[in-house]
């Protein structure tokens, strides 16, 4: 289970950038056996807010909690129970996609047997065998997206936090993640948060949405609640009327 509450993130000013606050008042809860989505416009502040949940930048304001653990002040025992997938997805491109996956099993501490065991698994599994042994500078994005997945999967943690995971991907790979994450939701009860700002996406794949938009969360249920509580009968409606205000509802098609 993820819990965050009043994250704030503030980048500070730089040569010829100005401070940028990217997230300014956001609390979600997400709990275990469910996929959660964290939808919100461009720049809404989804992608700052996760890397704050994966370790990778430290918030100015609030708290994350996961299993129980608190990530500022317990990071190694919290990085142990998360599972990342960041959407630049973070090969290295001279290893092959087995080497990817074994070098952060050894960042993971996983004995070497055990770890190519599992990169085993995994790579049949998530259908990666035929590119196992490929360098992965030449990966599609398909390809890259299922190596990143098998590398956070490697240590087989609790929680998985996915920025973007559909970015890129053509349908079929789409819907190969989708029957993953439902594997990973149904068979083994994980904790599933990602991002997206595909409408279709989170009406098909979650369970509960949280909206962000402007650096703040504006509303938390699932998408029949959400519909319901903006008297929307589509969900993109519904999201127009949380994330930019009810005024915008009648601009869409
Ligand atoms: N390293 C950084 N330095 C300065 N500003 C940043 C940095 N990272 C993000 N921002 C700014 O913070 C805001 C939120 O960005 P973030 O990437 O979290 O949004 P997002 O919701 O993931 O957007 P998108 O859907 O477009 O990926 C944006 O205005 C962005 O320009």
């Amino acid at each position: 289970m993820i819990e965050v509450e009043h994250l704030a993130c503030r980048f500070a000013a730089g040569w010829r950038q100005p401070a940028v606050v990217a997230v300014r008042h956001v609390s979600w809860c997400a709990p275990d056996g469910c996929i959660t989505a964290l939808l919100g416009p461009n720049g809404a502040g989804k992608t700052t807010t996760l890397r704050m949940v994966a370790g990778l930048l430290s918030p100015d304001n609030g708290s994350i909690r996961i299993d129980g653990l608190d990530g500022l002040r317990e990071p190694r025992a919290v990085r142990a129970r998360l599972g990342w997938l960041s959407d630049e997805r973070g090969l290295y491109t001279r290893l092959t996609a087995r080497e990817n996956i074994l070098y952060h099993a050894r960042l993971h501490g996983l004995a070497e047997a055990q770890a190519r065991q599992r990169t085993e698994q995994l790579a049949q599994w998530l259908e990666l065998e035929a590119v196992l042994d490929r360098p992965t500078a030449g990966f599609s994005q398909g390809e890259r997206m299922k190596t990143a997945l098998a590398r956070a999967l490697i240590h087989d943690p609790p929680n998985i936090v996915l920025d973007e995971p559909t970015n890129g991907l053509d349908v079929l790979a789409t819907r190969a993640l989708r029957r993953i994450l439902r594997r990973l939701r149904d068979e083994a009860g994980k904790c599933i948060v990602l991002s997206t700002h595909i409408m279709q996406e989170v009406e098909r794949l979650s369970d509960q949405v949280v909206i962000v938009a402007q650096g703040r969360t504006v509303a938390q249920g699932t998408v029949n609640a959400l519909r319901a509580a903006t008297a929307q009968t589509d969900f993109e409606s519904a999201f127009v009327h949380l994330a930019f205000g009810a005024d915008h509802v009648g601009d869409g098609p």
